[in-house]
Formats: C-alpha cells, structure tokens, sequence
C-alpha cells in the first residue's frame, strides 16, 4: 500500500506553554499531524515549503531507509534543503512495525517544533507479543520562549550564550509556564495568556478495566526527561521500535530522540490523575514539571490537587543507570527484521569516540577525537556517489582516542580542529563503537544521547570511567543486547554499541541533543557507495553546493 500525505510547511501562531510564540507548523498546526502505516508501506510524502527565508528537510527517526538513503532527511549529508516555493517528495517503505517520529533536521528546526509522529502497526492477523485494548501517543519535549534563531546566535557568539534552561516541558506540544513571573506591561507579559486553550494540558482519556499501549517519543533539544503516571506503574514493552523484554517501573527515563511503548492498567478508581514530566541528568533549576492529565470514563477533566509527581533526584545518574541496564532483547521477538545479535560475528573495527567540549578561535564547540563536525555545503551522500572533490574532507576521521587522556580533567588542549570527514566502511563490516564522555570545559560531564541514522545497533554495555580495550569488552553482554538506533552516555562513563553494515548510504551519528549538533557533535559513517551509486538518487536531493556542477549547461 503507498501512504501518501502533502504537507504545507509554514510559521503558525503557536502558545504551547501559555506563551505566544511563532513555530513551523505543519498544514496549520503544531506539532505536525501523525502519520500511521503498516509494515512494508511505502510512503510518499511531499513537502511544499512556505517559509520565505528558510530550507527545510525532514527525517525519518527510527526508519533505516534501507535502500532509500537519500530519503534520510539530514542537511548536508542526505540532500540538498528544500527552497522556498519548492516542494519535494520523500518515498521510502517503513519495513518494521514501531513507535516513531520525524522532525526537521536542518539547523535547528526540531527547536522549532518542527516534528510528529509516525507509528507503524502490524499487518492485519499479526498481534504484538502483549496484548492491549486502545492506545495513545504522547511526544514529550522542553521548550524555549526565545525563538531559534537567537539561540542559535548565541550558540555562535563570543562570548558564548548558552540557550540555558528550558522555559517549560510539553506533553503533545502543551506544557503550561507561570505568566505571573513575567513583568507586566512588558511584550511578553502580553505575549502570556493563561487562559489561552492551546494550553490546556494534553488529556489522556481511558476507561477503567481496560489497559493501554502508551507510545512515548522525546524530541526534546537538550533535557534528559523522566515520565512518571501518578498513581500508575508502566510496563515497558518496546523501545527505538524494538520489543523488550518486558519491565515494571514507576518512572521512564526518556533521552532525546528514544521512543517507547509502555502499558499502563486503567485501575485506579479516581477521575483524573497527573501525567508528570522531569527533567534528569542536568541541574534542573526549578524546571516546573510538564504536566498532563490521565482522565477515567469521561469524568469532568481537572487538574488534579495532588503534588505534581516527581521522578528520581535530576543527579540520581545510578537510577538511570539501572534503568538502562534494564532493557534487554526479547528473545522469541516476531519481528524477523529484528535480528540477534550473531555472538560469532568477527568485529572488523573498533571505533573510541572522545567527546569533548573545546573552543574553535573562540567560539565553544563539541568534538570527536578532537574534531568538530562542520558541515560543507554539498550533501555527503551525493559528493560520496558523484565523486566530487571538495564536497567532504577526504582525510579520515581519528578512530581511537588518545590512550593516556584523563576523563575527569577539561580538555589539556582547548583548541579543537573542525573537520567534514567520513568513516568509511566496508559492507558488511561489523563495528563497535565506545563512546566515552569526560569532563567538559568546566569539568562538569553532562547525558549525551547518541543517534545513529540508517542502521539499528546492539547496546553493549555502559561502564563507569576510562574504556579499557583489554578489560571493559569482558563486561558486554552479547547475550540478549537490546537492539536500538539511540543510546545515552552517563557522566564520566563510556557506552558501547555494535553494528553490522547492511545498509548502504551515508548516515551520521551524533548527540540528539540538539544544541550540541549544532556545536559539531557528530561524525558521520558511509559504506556501499558503489550500490548507492548503481542504484542512483534521485535529482531532487541535488543542486546545492558542488552537485551545481551537475547540472552545467553543457
Ligand atoms: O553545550 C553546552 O554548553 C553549556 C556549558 O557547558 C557552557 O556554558 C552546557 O551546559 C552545555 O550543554
């Protein structure tokens, strides 16, 4: 079946938290309109673009794009941003049933609320291991009031100016931020209108005796969340798209970019009870919690009096640790495209990725070994097909870390090099990658949730302090290593994931967090090119930078 939507790409009126702000909205609203599939669709979905001064893409989160890379989405490294008064068609076929999202990846647009859900059900006859009688979706996110544009200038700026603390937190883009605080007869005490109905906390309606398939995406731009139900355990049951083996808990751990499914048992006898959202992992800084509302039978829909519910301490790190040792693969799982991990399978390559926070003549950066991703201007994947010099740094990225750093000190050399190389691979090449994550500038170490495009990969294990080549792999579990395209790293701690290269293209990996893409962290993985390249992309993606050379009137 072809799923086909046409979406109109424009800044709407938004007030997500009370707060007037203008946002890109998608045919008139914000967030986008969920898009639903089922397995082996294939979507077609253009993308008219009515915003005068700026580009968009859009991705697929959690959708490999097997056989369609260019369809990735990604600025810079899939396609060529779609212009003012173009419009652009991304056909892809969702191969695996799940939870997911799309969200601008161009600047940064998510920031923007550009973004929405996409879930992919089962075909009709085959039935999730868990059984369920309705379901929902909530995206969660955090929220700024000063529009992206000036965070980002500050993100560039000498002296740097940190985008700071949310403002609120959102449950399906509504979150509620205190208007008293804000100084009267000011615009923005203007701009703040709490009786505004694009406020109103998002509802989620049940009926006592039946149980729910709670869907769960975080699309925030810099906060670890956690989501707690008040008075409400939650079975988790899937995550990145993937069935776990299932798991009670009382909090969700959510980083950006994860999305999960959670059943929760409608048995409580009250009307309506808190839906709570946390922030975790960063100094929270009084962060009100997002609040939503869980409403029984259709009773009259109030905020409850109760306190609004709070998960673990922001700085329990050990909580999400043993949260996130938690997941782990489940074994007689149907989806046959959810592959175990083959324990025989020989790693071709070890990649120790060291992410630090350096400096760049002046302005704050993120980097890997040392390097600060900065986007050229032609797509990857086309200068990569074409061959086209210039188009990327040939020279290729460091893959180990330098073995004597010390984690736990700021960076000895502030100054970082910028660089646009690939790590490239062979087809079929099977590899791990250590992220290990030390102290910053400050000798703070902060979560970085990492997202890898076109491939799903094994989680490992996560390991406090140094990665040992010698000892840390004898702490992987290679036995059941919950399959997933989004994993956190912990303060001064290291992550280990493994991947095999099936997938041809060119895919980045990099901290979902938003403002840290934008700082330059992230690298990117290409392998196949010759298939890619056999197969071809589509002219549409071309036409920026050195693909110009393309199209030259001969
Ligand atoms: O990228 C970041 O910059 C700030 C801080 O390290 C410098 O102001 C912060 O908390 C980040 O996550």
């Amino acid at each position: 079946k072809v799923v086909e939507h046409d979406f109109e790409v424009a800044y709407v009126d938004a007030a997500p938290d009370c707060y007037a702000k203008t946002v890109i909205g998608i045919n008139g609203v914000y967030p986008g309109p969920t898009i639903r599939a089922v397995q082996g669709d294939i979507l077609k979905i253009t993308f008219h673009n009515y915003i005068a001064t700026e580009g968009i893409t859009m991705h697929w989160h959690g959708i490999r794009q097997v056989g369609s890379a260019w369809a990735d989405g990604t600025a810079a490294v899939a396609q060529c941003p779609i212009l003012y008064g173009e419009s652009f068609t991304y056909e892809f076929i969702v191969d695996r049933p799940g939870t997911y999202f799309y969200h601008g990846h161009f600047g940064s647009q998510r920031a923007a609320g550009f973004y929405g859900a996409l879930i992919v059900d089962l075909p009709a006859g085959k039935h999730e291991p868990y059984h369920y009688d309705g379901e929902h979706m909530i995206i969660v996110n955090d929220w700024w009031h000063r529009p992206i544009v000036t965070q980002e200038q500050g993100l560039e700026a000498i002296p740097f100016k940190f985008v700071g603390d949310p403002q609120s937190l959102l449950l399906e883009g509504r979150g509620r931020y205190n208007c008293s605080a804000v100084p009267t007869y000011t615009p923005a005490a203007i701009s703040c209108n709490q009786t505004d109905e694009r406020c109103a906390p998002h509802v989620m309606k049940v009926e006592r005796g039946k149980t729910y398939r709670l869907r769960l995406a975080s699309v925030a731009s810099l906060s670890s969340l956690n989501f707690k139900i008040e008075g409400h355990k939650m079975k988790v049951v899937e995550a990145d798209g993937h069935n776990v083996q299932p798991f009670w808990t009382d909090n969700l751990d959510l980083y950006s970019g994860e999305t999960y499914s959670v059943l929760v048992s409608a048995n409580m006898p009250g009307d309506n009870y808190h839906l709570g959202l946390n922030v975790r992992g960063r100094e929270d800084h009084n962060v009100p919690t997002g609040l939503g509302i869980l409403n029984y039978n259709n009773a009259p829909v109030r905020q409850p009096s109760t306190p609004a519910p709070k998960g673990p301490a922001w700085d329990d790190f050990e909580a999400s640790k043993r949260q996130a040792r938690k997941y782990k693969a489940l074994k007689h799982n149907p989806d046959p495209t959810s592959h175990a991990l083959d324990r025989h399978a020989k790693v071709t390559r070890t990649l120790i990725l060291l992410t630090t926070q350096q400096k760049l003549k002046g302005h704050i950066k993120w980097a890997i070994n040392n390097v600060t991703y900065a986007p050229l201007p032609t797509p990857v994947l086309a200068g990569l097909v074409y061959n086209i010099s210039g188009s990327y740094d040939t020279a290729p990225p460091p893959d180990k870390m330098p073995a004597d750093y010390n984690i736990y000190a700021p960076p000895p050399v502030t100054e970082t090099n910028k660089g646009s190389g690939v790590y490239q691979f062979k087809t079929g090449d099977v590899v791990d990658v250590i992220i290990q994550n030390c102290g910053n500038l400050q000798n703070i170490s902060e979560n970085h949730p990492w997202h890898l495009h076109g491939h799903d990969f094994w989680i490992l294990g996560y390991g406090d302090g140094k990665y040992d080549p010698k000892t840390s792999p004898k702490t992987f579990n290679l036995k059941n290593p919950p399959m997933r395209n989004n994993v956190p790293t912990f303060p001064f701690a290291w992550t280990a994931i493994r991947f095999k290269l099936d997938n041809p293209g060119a895919w980045p990996f990099h901290c979902h967090i938003e403002w840290h893409v934008h700082l330059g962290m992230g690298v990117v993985f290409a392998h196949g090119i010759e298939e890619v390249r056999a197969k071809g992309i589509p002219n549409s993606v071309l036409g920026c930078g050195l693909t110009k050379q393309l199209f030259k009137l001969r």
